[in-house]
């Protein structure tokens, strides 16, 4: 598989995982279309896109739960994948304590049990029952079930989901420092359309289809961010600035810059490309997303 450049000290990254024109159709209904984007070891590349918009089943074909209905997904031979899903059906009435949570799928050697919950800061929550945990802290014990078995690449589905905004930050740098100390590759979702995680390399805007992709921008180099956020929040968040050239209407269609609208927006309409939109974006677009689930403004 081929690598891509980009690493810390500008050496080509080992790619893990490539959606090539990927879709999934159900029923008849394209779920998502189109969809490319690599993940590289050590990159961070953040899927947005409002409730509904294909986020959960793109990340599903990176990982091969899901198998692209057109497209290809090729995945690095052997890529250990580490998953924490948006939701997780456990039988609540039943007491699970941390400690039995990351052996419930499988066994693993205590050292990597104890090593997994010290990274993710919850040693002192081993016997605590599950139940009981805070947003926070039960997004900690998914993520030391995940991390505990050295995945090449990590996906996170929403884990700053119902964290307040202290917690959001200390999930980003636990997921930095998860990064940094083992190199993985992490594809992370949020339904935040304008704040991101400080480090992703690139954002890959869904709706149905990938309508804009880029580059988030520092918070820390704006002072009128740094004013809003602080200075812990700038170092762990980032702003990003769309770049659509359609519009997605109320009831689904689709607007184009020409002022045509189309059903949908899929590769063979003809309008769009989203190969063309592969760049830094220094202008601030309207986002055009009309949908329901819109995050935080910053
Ligand atoms: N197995 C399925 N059969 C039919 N439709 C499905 C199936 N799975 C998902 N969908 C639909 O596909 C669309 C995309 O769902 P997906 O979970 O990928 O969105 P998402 O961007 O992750 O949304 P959210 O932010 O709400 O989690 C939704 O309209 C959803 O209802």
């Amino acid at each position: 598989m081929r690598e891509n450049s980009g690493g810390a000290n500008g050496a080509p990254r080992e790619t893990l995982v490539t959606l090539k024109g990927a879709g999934v159709n159900r029923g008849g209904r394209w779920l998502v279309r189109g969809v490319d984007f690599t993940v590289g070891r050590g990159e961070i590349v953040t899927l947005i896109g409002p409730n509904g918009s294909g986020k959960s089943t793109s990340a599903k074909m990176a990982i091969g739960v899901l198998k692209p209905d057109e497209g290809q997904v090729e995945r690095l031979a052997g890529l250990k994948v580490g998953y924490v899903p948006q939701k997780l059906t456990i039988d609540w009435t039943l007491p699970l304590t941390v400690r039995r949570l990351m052996t419930l799928t499988g066994p693993l050697p205590e050292r990597e049990i104890i090593e997994a919950l010290e990274a993710t800061g919850i040693r002192h929550m081993e016997k605590a029952e599950v139940q009981t945990l805070s947003g926070g802290e039960f997004q900690r014990a998914l993520m030391a079930r995940a991390i505990a078995r050295k995945p090449d690449l990590l996906v996170l589905d929403e884990p700053v989901q119902g964290v307040d905004f202290s917690g959001e930050i200390a999930l980003y740098d636990l997921i930095r420092q998860i990064r940094d100390g083992s190199g993985c590759g992490i594809l992370l979702i949020s339904h935040d359309l304008h704040v991101v995680m400080a480090e992703t390399d690139t954002v890959i805007c869904l709706n149905g289809h990938v309508c804009c992709r880029g580059t988030p921008h520092a918070v820390s180099a704006s002072a009128e961010y740094l004013r809003l956020f602080g200075p812990s929040a700038a170092r762990a968040l980032a702003v990003y600035s769309h770049d659509h050239d359609h519009v997605h209407l109320p009831d689904g269609r689709v607007q184009h810059s020409d002022g045509s609208i189309t059903a949908h927006c899929h590769p063979e309409d003809g309008h769009h490309h989203p190969h063309d939109h592969d760049h830094d974006h220094d202008h601030d677009h309207d986002h055009g997303h009309t949908s329901a689930g819109e995050g935080r403004h910053a």
